[in-house]
């Protein structure tokens, strides 16, 4: 047991307790764009069995061997190029979207976020919020789309964490929330506000979606299906006011030789360039906040792939992130969950 609460008999007056915790969490980043900090990221991150379903047995080596040799360099020149003063941008929006929401709950619950891979891990801060007293805990995974490999995760990794506690917080996770209609309009409001500050008007907006093995998919992994459902409604929600604007879907960020979901993103930017189309947007709903996938992959090499191949204008839409729309999304989401216990005597 590794339980920090740990107290003498006579101790029993002074535990806080009755208060609620909310622990927002994301996939994870590298503590700094370095070679050296992204391996450690990346070992991490690719040897949970459910984001690369290949037997350890069989991956391990390869990951070792070669995948570590090569792609923490590589990767760590794509965040040299989106890294802020406040450090990873994924890290310094999910801290932002954790403040802001804590200012919006006020005394109803103490807010905290937490990272999949890296830092602060999941088990440090559940126990964080233990410690300030916490005796129920909400779980909110930032992903709008359930996935084996983004939403169960999480799960698994507040289920090894309280297994190290003798005296545990009662927990609850926030379920997906790909059509929610607090979600959806949240997106429609978002797009069409930074739309309106575009200074063309686009042909095409791509909904461009991080991807999966196909696999997956035909192992009855719900992603796909909730990413195509986010993509209709919101498609639907945009479509009364841009009636001449063609929505379509793709997924991104293919990692290795099998095959992903389809179409894939880069190849139809430049596909849609090399069939007349000029003037493009890309949106990336699933993304809760900016990250080198949007950052780095769609704003800078989804940009350079479509001109080259002779579009004209391209631009792509900031995620939520901690702005009024995404914030106002988060918060009911959560006091949809919280409402049980806040509402007892
Ligand atoms: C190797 C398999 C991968 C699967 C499966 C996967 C699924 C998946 N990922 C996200 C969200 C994000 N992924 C991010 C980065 C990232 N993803 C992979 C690989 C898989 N993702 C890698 C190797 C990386 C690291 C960067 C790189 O080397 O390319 C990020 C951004 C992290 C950041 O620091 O900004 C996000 C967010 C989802 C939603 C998902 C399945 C649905
Ligand atoms: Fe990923
Ligand atoms: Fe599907």
């Amino acid at each position: 047991m590794t339980d920090t609460t740990a107290h003498r008999p006579d101790d029993h007056r002074d535990i806080r307790h009755g208060r609620i915790g909310v622990l927002l969490v994301n996939l994870g980043t590298p503590d700094e764009p370095t070679t050296k900090s992204v391996r450690r990221y990346l070992a991490e991150f690719l040897s949970d069995p459910r984001v690369v379903e290949i037997p350890p047995i069989i991956w391990q080596p390869i990951l070792r061997a070669i995948i570590l040799n090569t792609r923490p360099k590589q990767s760590a020149h794509a965040y040299q190029q989106v890294w802020t003063k406040e450090g990873s941008p994924l890290a310094a929006i999910t801290r932002r979207q954790a403040r802001a929401l804590q200012t919006r709950l006020g005394e109803d619950a103490r807010v905290d976020y937490a990272m999949r891979y890296g830092n602060p891990s999941i088990g440090r801060q559940l126990q964080a919020l233990k410690d300030e007293g916490c005796d129920r805990i909400l779980v909110a995974p930032l992903y709008p789309q359930y996935s084996g490999a983004t939403t169960a995760t999480v799960v698994d990794s507040v289920g090894d964490a309280l297994r190290t506690m003798r005296w545990q917080p009662a927990t609850r996770t926030m379920p997906p929330y790909h059509d929610d209609p607090a979600y959806i309009e949240a997106l429609a409001r978002d797009a069409a506000r930074q739309m309106a500050t575009l200074d063309f008007d686009p042909e095409v907006l791509l909904l461009s979606f991080h991807g999966m093995p196909e696999r997956t998919l035909l192992l009855g992994d719900p992603y796909h299906c909730q990413c195509r459902k986010t993509a209709r409604l919101l498609g639907e929600a945009l479509a009364q006011d841009y009636p001449r604007l063609r929505i379509d879907t793709t997924f991104q960020s293919r990692f290795g030789r099998a095959k992903w979901l389809e179409p894939y993103t880069d190849d139809t930017l430049a596909a849609e360039a090399k069939t007349g189309t000029k003037r493009l947007v890309v949106a990336a709903p699933g993304f809760t906040a900016d990250c080198l996938e949007t950052l780095e992959e769609l704003e800078i090499r989804g940009r350079e792939q479509f001109l080259e191949a002779g579009g004209e204008r391209y631009a792509t839409l900031s995620c939520l992130n901690d702005g009024a729309a995404g914030m106002d999304l988060i918060e009911s989401l959560v006091r949809r969950e919280l409402s049980g216990w806040l509402g007892r005597g």
